[in-house]
């Protein structure tokens, strides 16, 4: 078991057998969350930071062994997973089946749903989300499977209007899958290789809203994304422009002298009431929503992007954010007890 090593908070035992585990299961005195993750995803999220603020909360986080059955580990409480794989998938699915008393955060079949940027935002093209605080829709778009010949035939059909934007169609998180281009002209789509989605490119002042959610915890903040494209540089420009990895490179806007029509966020109403409603219609409970704001109109908004348990945890308030969001089973009853305390806890130290 991994224990927060580099912090200066009460030491811990280094290792932990799996009969000790159970006792501090069984004594309520901690949430025992096991986790599966990618040394990148260990690294970006388990931070030394975020380790011991969860263990000072009663929230402690064990590594699973890829190599052993899951069922001889534990006992847990939460299950916490990022890995791809189909083999992975049956292992948590069986794992469900036997251990319905676990939350596993979150169902792998529901996690695939964001694997392919088409199904990805379908539950929010249906949503059709429209008040009094704004309307969210997805940009247009088409899905070509094969043959890259048909593909200027195919957007004058669907009256999609350039620039397009074209993603790989498979969304898992591998480099290949942010391989995106931006095109000018839709003769020159006919280099790129399907499965593709061609995406109206929607101008957004260049900044994105990055919405991450938690439970029932919300965090919004700003990136740098792309820039404008005018319509004089769309008559002087043709070809594809790739931009790998743009979303990983792009830096905080957070604190950037920003046009305030740009730099808005989205009315928390809002995002609260997408929110809630995607965490249903997708069946997760860790995601995050990449949405632009149409330049120029104010309350024009578009979902861009949804990726399965993102966040680096650049911050304190989302260390915060993340212990005080931690969904866990309501027929856990002590431990959502425990869970409603740590949240109090936590409010009271949010800046
Ligand atoms: O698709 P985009 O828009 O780039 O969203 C990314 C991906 O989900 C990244 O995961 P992956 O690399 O698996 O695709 C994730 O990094 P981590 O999961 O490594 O933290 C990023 O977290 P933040 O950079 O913290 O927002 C998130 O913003
Ligand atoms: N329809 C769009 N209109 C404008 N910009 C877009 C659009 N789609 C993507 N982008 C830009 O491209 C970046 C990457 O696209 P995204 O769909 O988020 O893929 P990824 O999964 O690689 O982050 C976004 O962060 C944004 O800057
Ligand atoms: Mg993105
Ligand atoms: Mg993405």
């Amino acid at each position: 078991m991994r224990l927060n090593d580099d912090n200066d908070e009460e030491e811990g035992p280094k290792t932990m057998s799996h009969c000790s585990i159970g006792h501090l299961q069984q004594e309520k005195s901690f949430v025992i969350v096991g986790y599966a993750l990618t040394s990148k995803k260990v690294e970006s999220f388990l931070k030394p930071k975020l380790e011991g603020l969860a263990r000072n909360k009663g929230i402690l986080f064990v590594a699973i062994d890829q190599n052993r059955p899951l069922s001889d580990q534990g006992p847990f409480d939460i299950v916490l997973h990022k890995l791809t794989g189909k083999e992975w998938r049956q292992i948590l699915e069986e794992y469900r089946r036997t251990h319905p008393e676990v939350t596993v955060l979150d169902p792998p079949d529901a996690i695939q749903h964001l694997h392919n940027r088409q199904s990805m935002l379908q539950c929010v093209a249906d949503m059709n989300l429209s008040d009094t605080y704004g309307k969210v829709g997805v940009p247009r778009q088409l899905v070509i499977k094969r043959d890259s010949s048909s593909i200027p035939d195919a957007v004058t059909k669907a009256g999609l209007i350039l620039p397009l934007v074209a993603k790989p169609l498979v969304a898992d998180g591998s480099a290949k899958s942010h391989e995106l281009s931006l095109a000018y002209d839709e003769y020159s789509l006919q280099k790129l290789e399907p499965p593709l989605v061609l995406q109206e490119f929607v101008n957004h002042g260049g900044v994105l809203f990055k919405v991450y959610i938690v439970g029932e915890a919300i965090k919004v903040v700003r990136r740098f994304s792309l820039p404008d494209v005018t319509k004089r540089e769309l008559s002087k420009n043709a070809g594809v422009f790739r931009f790998p990895r743009v979303s990983c490179a792009a830096a905080s806007a957070d604190d950037a002298d920003l046009d305030p029509s740009v730099a808005e966020l989205p009315p928390r109403p809002l995002l609260e009431r997408l929110a809630k409603e995607l965490r249903r219609r997708l069946g997760l409970r860790l995601f995050n929503l990449d949405i632009i704001r149409e330049h120029g109109r104010r309350d024009h908004f578009y979902v861009i992007d949804i990726n399965y348990f993102p966040g680096k945890v650049r911050e304190n308030a989302w260390v915060r954010t993340y212990i005080y969001g931690f969904p866990v089973k309501p027929r856990a009853k002590p431990i959502q007890e425990k869970i409603g305390i740590v949240s109090k806890l936590l409010e009271t130290l949010k800046n």
